[in-house]
């Protein structure tokens, strides 16, 4: 039963293991981005949806980085990036730039424009945030990279792209 694995679990008895975790992370919906980068070490972008705002006195939110990524020695060496948050018909650029397709084949699948910091901007995502890395911290797997937000585009008319229960689902409406 689900309900006595959550007493188990909240009772401290039973290490939680990482299927456990995953199941339970499928749990949460999140919006999909995809995390870019361009500068002296390269273009790269991957999928992601540990984003999170952080505060907004600097501007600030954090991106979740495993290191095994190929993305990692580029967008750490790069200092910059871009969160392109995906609209709702973006479905299948997440597929895309979550796989192992190589770089020039992820980015040739969509239209791009430049921002302030030279990170590619995605056209048609619901708002970009263009960030310089201002720190870092390691955690198990992954880097959480701690992003000065430098410049915004919005897009408000579009509608969102929710990550739920291993599925993709679409919220309409402007806001
Ligand atoms: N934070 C991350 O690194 C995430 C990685 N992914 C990658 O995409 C694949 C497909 O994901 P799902 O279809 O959602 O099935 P899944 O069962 O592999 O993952 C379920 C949930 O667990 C979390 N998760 C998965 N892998 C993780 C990781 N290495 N570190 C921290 N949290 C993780 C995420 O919230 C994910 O939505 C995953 O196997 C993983 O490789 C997906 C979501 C988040
Ligand atoms: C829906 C979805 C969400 C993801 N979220 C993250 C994430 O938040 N952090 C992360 O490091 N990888 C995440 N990934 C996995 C990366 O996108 C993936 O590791 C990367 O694109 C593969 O890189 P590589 O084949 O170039 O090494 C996610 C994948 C998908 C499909």
């Amino acid at each position: 039963m689900q309900l006595a694995q959550c007493e188990t679990t909240s009772q401290f008895s039973a290490p939680v293991i990482r299927e456990d975790y995953r199941d339970a992370m499928a749990r949460l919906a999140a919006a999909v981005n995809i995390i870019t980068t361009d500068g002296p070490s390269g273009r790269a972008g991957f999928t992601a949806t540990a984003v999170c705002s952080v505060t907004d006195e600097p501007p600030t939110l954090l991106v979740c980085l495993n290191r095994s990524a190929s993305a990692h020695p580029i967008v750490t060496a790069n200092g910059q990036l871009c969160v392109n948050t995906l609209a709702g018909a973006q479905r299948d650029l997440s597929n895309l730039f979550g796989g192992k397709t190589p770089m020039a084949e992820r980015f040739a699948a969509a239209q791009w424009s430049v921002g302030a910091t030279g990170s590619p901007l995605l056209d048609g995502a619901t708002v970009s945030f263009d960030c310089r890395i201002s720190h870092s911290a390691s955690v198990g797997t992954h880097d959480i990279l701690y992003c000065e937000v430098l410049a915004v585009y919005r897009r408000d008319s579009s509608d969102a792209l929710v990550y739920f229960g291993r599925n993709y689902h679409g919220l309409p409406g402007a806001v």
